[in-house]
């Protein structure tokens, strides 16, 4: 049995959805079926997942939300047109999501949170109606399947019980459709996994159920070297392990959710990434290990532009017995988790994921630090992007680093931090955001000199 899971741009458009009928019919292994909310239409569409956000927003700031409302039912309108869905078949999905302002919510997070699953929510019983002129199919929403999440509304976190719930769903020989990004806190609230989060509920699903395979439908027919907005045509990676993809989906590379490899790794479900648009092509398959290829030192580079750096430096900080855990205490105290933390003999920078701070939060971190520390010397770097360098041979490779550094140098790249060992397939880079992209790019050619991707 496969889980398969398809992405907003792969459900934007009536169009889309039927090439997606198809992949799903194609392949009776295919049982499972995961669906995000409608994607972008046209590079400066708007998302569905977007939308409900602004309609949540003026529904909390007490404004007329009655256009919003339009623009998103319009969406799913225009998709169940395509298929001569009739009103009395939509009408339950239309009265959903009107009726989401006068539901009760604990709070504004969790307001917010079931306002954003509704869009793979509503798109998971229009496709489960239109799958089912064809093939025997069920609707199955996250509560009845049983993904049972953390009480973070839209930071959820897959609680371990799950999966004994999940391996209970019947599935017969029916198609399954299944809403991904949400599940249901203990309290019966819906909270919804970040942003992309699709992606987890197919990884938490195909665990659960002990899939053989985890086909996941996208734009791209595969995961590239390097992110093809940054590099023209880059090389379509055809393995990598679990490894590779969760250091460069940290780094940048979207096109599969970090967060979304660990239940596939505890369960050692196989990953396929493929192209809804070119089922045909043979697209990425992720496995837990692959043979070393020697001619391919790297399997690709990424970089990633939400990061800011605290850095501070203290004469005999060495010597110092404790020094850390102060510091690690106020990071608690702020609720903030932190990324890397190279060290120098006086000296320290710790790498923060930036979305976690609003100005007032960065400032009186800021303030604690001066005070609890003493440090001699404290900055806040703001302008801080990492560039990720991944291959399960990088270490059997003398010219490895020259190789990297070489082409950065030319360019005048200046790199700030240097962070290699812990990992030992990656090297991980500091540069300023605006050197960014120009780095990747300068790193894929010295590893793929003259090579074109398969578009
Ligand atoms: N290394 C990479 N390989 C392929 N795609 C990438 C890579 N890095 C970033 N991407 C981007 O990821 C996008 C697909 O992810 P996403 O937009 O989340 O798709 P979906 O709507 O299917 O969930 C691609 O269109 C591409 O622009
Ligand atoms: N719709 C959600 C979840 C998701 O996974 O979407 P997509 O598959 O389009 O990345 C979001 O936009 O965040």
């Amino acid at each position: 049995m496969k889980v398969v899971k398809f992405g907003g741009s792969s459900l934007a458009t009536g169009a889309q959805m039927a090439k997606v009928l198809n992949i799903i019919v194609a392949d009776p292994q295919r049982q499972i079926i995961v669906t995000s909310a409608p994607g972008k239409r046209f590079t400066s569409d708007i998302k569905v997942t977007d939308l409900l956000i602004k309609y949540a927003q003026q529904v909390l700031q007490h404004q007329d939300y009655s256009s919003t409302q339009q623009q998103i039912w319009a969406r799913y309108q225009e998709i169940a047109d395509y298929f001569h869905l009739t009103a009395t078949q939509l009408r339950p999905l239309k009265t959903c999501l009107w009726d989401l302002p006068q539901k009760d919510y604990p709070n504004d997070d969790y307001l917010m949170a079931a306002f954003k699953a509704h869009g793979e929510c509503l798109n998971a019983q229009l496709l489960a109606i239109i799958l089912q002129k064809k093939v025997p199919t069920r609707y199955v929403d996250p509560k009845t399947a049983g993904i049972q999440v953390s009480n973070d509304p839209q930071d959820a976190h897959i609680l371990q019980s799950s999966y004994q719930q999940i391996a209970k769903i019947n599935i017969g020989h029916d198609r399954i459709v299944v809403p991904g990004f949400y599940g249901l806190t203990s309290d019966q609230q819906i909270a919804t996994f970040s942003r992309g989060g699709s992606d987890i509920t197919g990884a938490i699903l195909a665990y659960g159920l002990q899939a053989d395979l985890y086909e996941n439908f996208t734009d791209v027919n595969a995961v590239y070297a390097a992110d093809p907005r940054l590099v023209d045509h880059p090389q379509a990676i055809q393995t990598m392990t679990y490894r590779e993809l969760r250091e460069l989906s940290y780094a940048g590379f979207s096109v599969f959710h970090d967060e979304a490899l660990l239940p596939a790794i505890e369960g050692q479900v196989p990953i396929k990434i493929k192209n809804t648009n070119h089922p045909d092509l043979p697209g990425t398959l992720i496995v837990p290990q692959k043979y070393f290829q020697p001619q391919k030192p790297i399997t690709g580079v990424a970089s990633s532009s939400h990061f800011a750096a605290l850095y501070l430096h203290r004469y005999l900080l060495n010597k110092e017995v404790g020094f850390t855990l102060k510091l690690l205490k106020i990071f608690y105290e702020f609720n903030i988790s932190y990324e890397h933390m190279p060290s120098g003999i006086d000296d320290l920078t710790v790498i923060f994921d930036k979305r976690q701070f609003t100005p007032t939060k960065q400032q009186q971190l800021l303030e604690r630090v001066k005070m609890v520390i003493q440090p001699d010397e404290l900055e806040w770097i703001d302008d801080y992007a990492i560039i990720m360098v991944v291959g399960e041979g990088i270490r059997l490779f003398p010219d490895f680093l020259q190789k990297i550094f070489d082409p950065l140098a030319r360019q005048s790249i200046r790199v700030h931090m240097i962070n290699q060992g812990a990992s030992q397939i990656s090297i991980m880079l500091g540069t300023k955001q605006s050197d960014a992209a120009l780095a990747v790019q300068q790193i894929y050619q010295s590893f793929f000199p003259n090579q074109n991707g398969d578009e």
